[in-house]
């Protein structure tokens, strides 16, 4: 499991930390870390020349430091600093080491042709968000040039994901300790490029959010025992699709039918019905399952299909509600369902721009989630599955090709074979979710894709993630 801290969980950690350490050991692990991981990007550090970017706390003295390394190595490091004082000790050692330092003026500094890339040691987890003018001028002075974030991206709202205001972006984000917030959770984590993590030995307590690796799928996915058939291994009931949308059916049934729970129901217009059965011949009509699929391509219907598997829900069985019928629920939800809305959809079930939603998914997917008292899967690059106790887990495997017409209705039918497989709403919800995106990136190879093929390649990952 990925996990994900807040500043609070980080600084209470470290504390312990430092006072076991001597001083300045914890910063100098840090940057070592963080010169390791800039020498990995240069190929050899002589010769390269580096550019940092320098604020007045500790994520500046870990830019300094790490710069001292590299100029030890033969590189040529200049620092450009935007406060007053900034971290004593850490400009001593780069000047000791060879590299300089200067304030930064927005009218004379100029990166020096022929800079390998920018170190932004600007602000770290003490920081608020936005930047100051100096900062933004300075951020537009090395436009083009690579960026290694220390920590996180300065200016972006490190633990909510936000950035309410002007940010750097990174190329490489090289955090400590833990990941943050931000390193998981969009926009934020869309302006920290490929995070890189450097162990520094924290004791940390449990993680609100997090995000689900391949052992961790592999551990809650259902697999047959051996004395099972198809009942044991759980229904699901389909509600999707009409004579107006078929391809919403028959869609929702690819996702369902990929083999992680026994059977396939489809409940619905009789013509779409029997096309379901050309594609899927195992697929059955109406009778008990133990989890439902609701909405897609419902239409007029859709209040009336909700109704009828929330009648189910009454005696336990849980649902997804996609599409259509999430317009039709009502708060809060007395059975266990999971709500898969994209942000457009979300917008019109609670009242808020769309808009405000894009700029702080995770509030908003929380703020559903304990509404509803459902999981609320709010689609997105990094789609997040909110519990209403707060927990909170990101999607990080797909691939933009994923951004596909139907590609929805395969992940509703997907969650709701591993619902009737057994998994709780929130497992069920981020387990379908990353095998969604898993299978999207195999089938995808770099290229475009469709719904169906992203259903046609969930086989293949789960027999990966199981060898
Ligand atoms: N603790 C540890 O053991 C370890 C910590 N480590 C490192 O320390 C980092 C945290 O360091 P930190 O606490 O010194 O805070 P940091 O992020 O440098 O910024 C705070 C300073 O910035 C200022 N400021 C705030 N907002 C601003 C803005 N928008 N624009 C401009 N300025 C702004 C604020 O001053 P203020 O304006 O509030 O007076 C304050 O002076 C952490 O991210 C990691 O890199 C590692 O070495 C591992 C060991
Ligand atoms: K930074």
């Amino acid at each position: 499991m990925r996990h994900a801290h807040t500043v609070e969980q980080v600084r209470a950690a470290e504390d312990v930390l430092l006072a076991r350490m001597p001083e300045g050991a914890l910063m100098a692990r840090a940057a070592h870390g963080l010169a390791q991981a800039i020498i990995d990007l240069l190929g050899s550090p002589y010769g390269g020349r580096v550019l940092l970017l320098v604020g007045p706390g500790n994520n500046g003295g870990d830019a300094l430091f790490a710069g001292a390394v590299l100029a030890r190595r033969g590189c040529q490091v200049e620092a450009w600093t935007f406060a007053d004082r900034v971290h004593e000790e850490g400009e001593r050692a780069l000047r000791a080491a060879g590299g300089r330092s200067s304030r930064f003026d927005a009218a004379t500094s100029r990166p020096a042709p022929g800079t390998d890339l920018v170190v932004d040691g600007i602000v770290g987890i003490g920081g608020r968000p936005g930047l100051k003018p100096d900062a933004i001028a300075a951020r537009d002075q090395v436009t083009g040039l690579p960026v290694v974030a220390v920590d996180v991206p300065s200016g972006v709202d490190v633990d909510s994901g936000e950035t309410p205001g002007p940010h750097v972006t990174a190329d490489v984000t090289v955090t400590f300790g833990t990941h943050k917030v931000a390193h998981l959770v969009d926009p934020a984590a869309a302006a920290c490029g490929a995070v890189h993590l450097v162990d520094l030995g924290l004791a940390l307590p449990p993680a609100d959010v997090e995000a689900l690796q391949p052992v961790d799928v592999a551990a809650l996915l259902p697999r047959p025992g051996t004395q099972a058939h198809k009942y044991t291994r759980g229904v699901v009931g389909i509600r999707a699709g009409s004579s107006d949308y078929p391809g919403a059916g028959l869609l929702s049934v690819a996702g369902a039918s990929t083999g992680l729970c026994g059977m396939v129901r489809y409940v619905g217009d009789a013509a779409v019905a029997t096309r379901v059965r050309d594609v899927h011949p195992e697929v059955v009509g109406d009778g008990r399952v133990q989890a439902w699929v609701v909405g897609s391509g419902t239409g007029p219907h859709a209040a009336a299909e909700l109704a009828a598997v929330l009648r189910d829900g009454e005696s336990g069985v849980p649902c997804v509600i996609d599409a259509d019928a999430l317009a039709h629920v009502t708060a809060p939800l007395t059975s266990p369902a999971v709500l898969t809305p994209h942000a457009g959809e979300l917008a019109a079930m609670t009242g808020v721009d769309r808009a405000d939603i894009e700029a702080a998914p995770l509030a908003h997917a929380r703020r559903a989630a304990m509404t509803y008292d459902a999981v609320v899967l709010l689609k997105g690059r990094h789609t997040l599955v909110a519990a209403p106790d707060g927990r909170v887990r990101v999607t990080t495997t797909g691939t933009p090709w994923l951004a596909t017409a139907g590609a929805g209705d395969v992940l509703g039918g997907l969650i709701g074979a591993l619902l009737a497989a057994g998994l709780d709403p929130f497992d069920a919800a981020s387990v379908g979710s990353w095998v969604h995106g898993a299978a999207a990136t195999l089938a995808s190879d770099g290229g475009p894709i469709v719904a169906v093929d992203v259903a046609s390649a969930v086989p293949a990952v789960v027999r990966r993630l199981l060898a």
